[in-house]
C-alpha cells in the first residue's frame, strides 16, 4: 500500500497498533496502545463507556481523519506498512479495511446500487450481477432479498438492513471488516443472525468489533481487549487505556487483571 520499505512480515499477525495515543484537540481520549490484532479471528473490544473503544476502532481505518481536530500519535500497521505514512491514501485503506456501523445506514437506493455503487466507484470491472450476489450470499441476506433487488434498501428490516452493509462492506473486497456495535440497534434474533454471519465470515476476513454485550463477545470473538478509563492527574477528563489483549476464554474465566475481573463479573465501578 505504501512506498516505504516493508516491515518484517508475520502472517498470522493482520493489523499491529504500535502506541497509539488518540487526542481530539488538547483532550488525549485513549493511551499508548499497543496491541496485535491476528488474521482471520474476531477480535471485540469491550470496556466501560467512553473508554475509547470506538475511537481505536476508527483509528485502524483512519475514519477518525475526518473528525476535525482528532489527532493520532504512534502507528497502524498493516500489510507492512504504517496506514498514517503521508503516502499512503486513506480512501485505499477504507477499502481494504471496511466498516459497518452501529445503525444501519444503507444508502437510500435500491438494494442492487447499494452493493455495486462503492465497487463500481472503486473500478470494478467484473459481471456485477454476481457481485451483487456473491456479496448478500456471504452476508447471508441473499434469500430475503434476492426477489427485491431493484426496491429500496430502506424497505427492509433494520437486521436485513445490517446484512445489506456487512454485504455492502465485503464488495470492496476488504481483507478487515470493523464492526461499531453492529446489533446495539437490533432485536435479539437479528442479532443473532449478525453473529452468526460472522462466524462465517472469518473464513474470509479479519473481524474487529467494539460490543457492549458481554455475552456477546463471548459468542463471536477468538480474543479480547479490554479497555478502561483512568482520572488524569491534575485534569478533569479521564484517558482510556488498553487494559488486557488475550484468548477470550481468558478474559472471561481467568484475566490477568483485577480490573479485568471485576468488570467482567460485573463488580464494576
Ligand atoms: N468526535 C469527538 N470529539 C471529541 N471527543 C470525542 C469524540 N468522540 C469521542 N470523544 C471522547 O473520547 C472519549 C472516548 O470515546 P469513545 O466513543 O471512543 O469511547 P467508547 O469506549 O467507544 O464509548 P461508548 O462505549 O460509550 O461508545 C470519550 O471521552 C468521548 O467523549
Amino acid at each position: 500500500m505504501g512506498t516505504s520499505a516493508p516491515e518484517p512480515n508475520n502472517d498470522d499477525i493482520c493489523l499491529s497498533l504500535d502506541g497509539v495515543t488518540i487526542s481530539y484537540g488538547n483532550f488525549e481520549a485513549v493511551r499508548d496502545v499497543y496491541m496485535d490484532i491476528p488474521r482471520g479471528k474476531v477480535t471485540a473490544f469491550i470496556g466501560p463507556s467512553g473508554c475509547g473503544k470506538s475511537t481505536v476502532l476508527r483509528a485502524i481505518n483512519r475514519m477518525n481523519d475526518l473528525i476535525p481536530g482528532c489527532h493520532l500519535k504512534g502507528r497502524v500497521v498493516f500489510d507492512g506498512h504504517d496506514i498514517y505514512d503521508r503516502r499512503v491514501d486513506p480512501v485505499e485503506v477504507r477499502r481494504r479495511i471496511g466498516m459497518v456501523f452501529q445503525k444501519p445506514n444503507p444508502f437510500p437506493k435500491t438494494i442492487y446500487e447499494n452493493i455495486a455503487f462503492g465497487a463500481r466507484i472503486n473500478g470494478y470491472r467484473g459481471n456485477m450481477d454476481d457481485l451483487v450476489e456473491r456479496a448478500l450470499r456471504k452476508a447471508a441476506v441473499w434469500d430475503e432479498c434476492k426477489d427485491k433487488l431493484k426496491e429500496s434498501g430502506l424497505a427492509l428490516s433494520g437486521g436485513q438492513q445490517q446484512r445489506l452493509c456487512i454485504a455492502r462492506a465485503i464488495a470492496t473486497e476488504p481483507e478487515v471488516i470493523l464492526m461499531d456495535e453492529p446489533c446495539s440497534a437490533l432485536d435479539p434474533i437479528s442479532t443473532l443472525k449478525i453473529e452468526e454471519t460472522m462466524h462465517e465470515l472469518k473464513r474470509s476476513y479479519t473481524i474487529v468489533i467494539v460490543t457492549h454485550n458481554m455475552q456477546q463477545a463471548v459468542r463471536v470473538a477468538d480474543m479480547t481487549a479490554f479497555f478502561n478509563a483512568e482520572a488524569v492527574e491534575g485534569g478533569s477528563g479521564k484517558v482510556g487505556y488498553l487494559v488486557e489483549f488475550e484468548e477470550t476464554e481468558r478474559i472471561f474465566n481467568a484475566p490477568n487483571q483485577q480490573a479485568t475481573q471485576d468488570y467482567v463479573s460485573g463488580r464494576f465501578g
